[in-house]
This record gives structure tokens, sequence and C-alpha cells, in this order.
């Protein structure tokens, strides 16, 4: 076992697996309310493991999506991650008891303005998506019995429609902002997306002592926060 999943498995260590960004900043005040301080910055700081004020809880910097492996492999006790993320993931593994409202906003299909999505849906066109995630893509239109070619992208998937390699993409949208920047408009929302806490299903059981007030903590503060 490599060293942080074995640190992962001592019952007196916690790891938590955060992203940097907007994750990071909104699970601060909910560590806050269980007594955890992470005291150094992943912003300025080129560490990957952050120490807190308890020696005996510590945060991986991981990308976004890649928290739920951390967590279902058990290199992380516990993660916050969105919901678009654990969808593409399938959730295996993976233990999720808290919706914590962090991280808010929605997944969506645009097109470029002035593309007529609803006719080409009614007209059974053969759809170009680009989209980060196939799997909601691909549930969200055959449930429509829309049938769609997807051209995986892993990020700026708001250009693809303007240089002609999608008819549309399915992208989060919180303000629409980056939409109209584009010159995009939304024309389906797919499901509301927030964060939620992750927790390995081993490390529940054996460290449940641990990591009940944390969770109880957690569980109080997004209650508090809606
Ligand atoms: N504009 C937004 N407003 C609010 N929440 C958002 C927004 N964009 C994304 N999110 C949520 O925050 C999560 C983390 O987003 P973030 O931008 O930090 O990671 P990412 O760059 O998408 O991921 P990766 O680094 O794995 O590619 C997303 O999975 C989603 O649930
Ligand atoms: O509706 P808005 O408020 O404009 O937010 C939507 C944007 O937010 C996300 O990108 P993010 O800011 O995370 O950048 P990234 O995809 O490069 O990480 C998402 O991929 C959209 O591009």
């Amino acid at each position: 076992m490599n060293t942080q999943a074995s640190q992962a498995a001592d019952s007196s260590q916690l790891i938590l697996a955060l992203s940097k960004g907007r994750i990071f900043e909104d699970t601060l005040p909910l560590l806050a309310a269980a007594g955890i301080t992470v005291t150094e910055n992943p912003e300025t700081s080129r560490k990957l493991i952050l120490p807190t004020n308890d020696p005996n809880v510590r945060v991986l910097i991981v990308r976004a999506s890649d928290v739920p492996t951390y967590v279902q492999h058990g290199a992380a006790d516990f993660g916050v991650a969105g919901k678009d993320v654990l969808f593409e993931h399938g959730g295996e593994g993976l233990y999720q008891p808290i919706d914590l409202n962090i991280a808010r906003c929605r997944m969506s299909v645009a097109v470029k303005a002035g593309f007529d999505y609803e006719t080409a849906v009614r007209q059974g066109a053969r759809l170009r998506v680009a989209t980060k995630f196939t799997e909601m893509a691909r549930q969200h239109f055959a449930k429509k019995g829309v049938h769609v070619d997807l051209i995986k992208l892993y990020g700026s998937m708001e250009l693809a429609p303007l240089v002609g390699l999608s008819d549309a993409i399915v992208d989060l949208v919180s303000t629409g902002s980056t939409l109209r920047a584009n010159n995009l408009v939304e024309v389906e929302e797919i499901m509301d997306i927030s964060s939620r806490l992750v927790v390995n299903q081993a490390a529940l059981k054996l460290k449940r002592a641990r990591l009940q007030p944390i969770l109880a903590a957690f569980e109080r503060a997004s209650a508090q926060a809606k």
C-alpha cells in the first residue's frame, strides 16, 4: 500500500480529498464548523498534502473529477465532489450521506444563438454534442430518443459550436455569463447540481468515531447555509 493509502488506513488519521478553487473555498466554513482549519493555502502552496490544525487530519488537493477515485480506493477517507462528477464516476464504493448545497449550478444543453434546436430534435436530426460529461449527455439524449454523436472535451466546451465542432454542448451553467459572452443560448436544463460529501465505505465503519462528529458538523453547517 502506498504512503497516502496507509495513512488513510491508520484509524487515528483522517484524509480529506478536495479540489482547489470553489470546492476548497466553499468547504472551509464547513470544516471550521467541525473545528478544523487548513493551515496552508492551495493557491499559494505547491504542496498536495496540506496540514490542518489537527495533526490527525490532512487534506489532499486533487482534480475535481479525481475526488471520487481517491475516496473509492481508500487513499482518502472522505471528500467533496459535485453531483456532475459523481454521475460520471458512477459512485461505486462511495457512501454519499450529505448534500452540502455548495458549488450550486445546473447541467444544461446549449447551442449557438440562431440554431433551431427544437426543430432539429423534432425532425430526428442526428446531433453532434461536445461535452466533458459524456455519461450525463448519453443518458439525457437516450431518454429523449435523440440520436447523438458525443465528442469528448476536457474544458472550454463553449467553443465547440462556435467553430463548427458540434451542434450543441452539455455543460455547467451558473450565472449564464459564459454562454452569453460566447453567443450561446441554454435550450434545456438537465439537472440541478450541487456538491456532496462522499465517504469511503470501509472508513465509515472503521473510523466511525472520528468521522461521525465531522459529518454531523458538516450537516448542521450546510443546512444553516441553505
Ligand atoms: N460556474 C459554476 N458555479 C458553481 N458551481 C460550479 C460551476 N462550475 C462548476 N461548478 C461545480 O464545482 C465543481 C468543481 O468545479 P471546478 O471548476 O473547480 O473543477 P473543474 O475544473 O470542472 O474539474 P477538473 O479540474 O476535474 O476538470 C464542479 O464539478 C461542479 O459541480
Ligand atoms: O454560467 P457561469 O456563471 O458563466 O458559469 C459557467 C462556467 O463555469 C464553469 O467553468 P469554470 O468557471 O469552472 O471554468 P473551468 O471549466 O475552466 O474550470 C463551467 O464549465 C462554465 O464554463
